[in-house]
């Protein structure tokens, strides 16, 4: 299928500012994500999160992010936030990430271990998607680290998001090596851990769009099959 047809989905990860999710709207990005990770300097109150929510566009998803995280502390943010897609870095189990009813995307480590699609098919049968990030088994993500993009295992029947240490100079050149569903970053685009740079989350966006227009190379085909 020809190139031209696709469009690289967005997601900005780790707000805690209405005015930065406004701006990404803004930009055109297809989700924003409000990080629930015990420890992540990004971590914001569900409520916190809902008056971002409140501020979005239509038409934007809104992702929230947990580690490890109590089934209450989920809930409440499910009850509060209405996110449209789960985010799960922990060790989570599929019965876990499937038990709220609201589509999960598992995220996957890339650095150490060999990963393997059909395992990853078997262990996580109810994925909507997977997140390709660069942290190592067992630790956290948000690294802003890029991982090896050779590794991404073939065969991944479901849609798979590229992250791990994405900026506006590498995003271009991560798209055309990994042709992902879509790619997300959260530090790349920040001048410090929660504060969105406007001038960064703009070019970022521009470099994805010119990835997808780029027509000198003619892929053979773009997951999922
Ligand atoms: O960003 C965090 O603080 C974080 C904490 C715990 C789990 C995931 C986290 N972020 C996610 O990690 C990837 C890559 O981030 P980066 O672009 O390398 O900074 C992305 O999915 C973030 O949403």
């Amino acid at each position: 299928m020809n190139k031209l047809l696709f469009r690289t989905r967005i997601k900005f990860c780790g707000f805690t500012r209405a005015g930065d999710v406004r701006l990404a709207s803004e930009l055109g990005v297809d989700a924003v994500g409000f990080i629930f990770s015990p420890d992540s300097p990004r971590r914001v109150h569900p409520t916190e999160a809902r008056a971002m929510r409140n501020a979005m566009a239509p038409l934007v998803d809104a992702v929230a992010l947990f580690q490890d995280n109590d089934v209450e502390e989920i809930r409440e943010v499910i009850k509060q936030v209405r996110p449209t897609l789960l985010q799960f870095h922990g060790g989570e189990d599929d019965a876990f990430c499937r038990g709220f009813g609201v589509p999960y995307m598992k995220a996957v480590a890339m650095q150490d271990e060999a990963v393997d699609a059909r395992a990853l098919h078997t262990r996580y049968p109810g994925a909507a998607g997977f997140l390709l990030d660069s942290h190592a088994p067992g630790m956290g993500g948000g690294t802003g680290r890029v991982f090896d993009w050779s590794r991404i295992p073939a065969g991944l029947n479901k849609p798979f998001v590229v992250a791990g240490g994405l900026r506006p100079e590498n995003v271009f050149d991560a798209v055309l090596a990994t042709l992902p569903w879509g790619v997300d970053v959260a530090s790349g685009i920040e001048s410090e851990p929660g504060i969105k740079d406007g001038d960064k989350m703009r070019r970022f966006v521009e470099e994805v769009r010119r990835a997808d227009c780029h027509t000198e190379s003619e892929p053979a085909s773009r997951q999922p099959a």
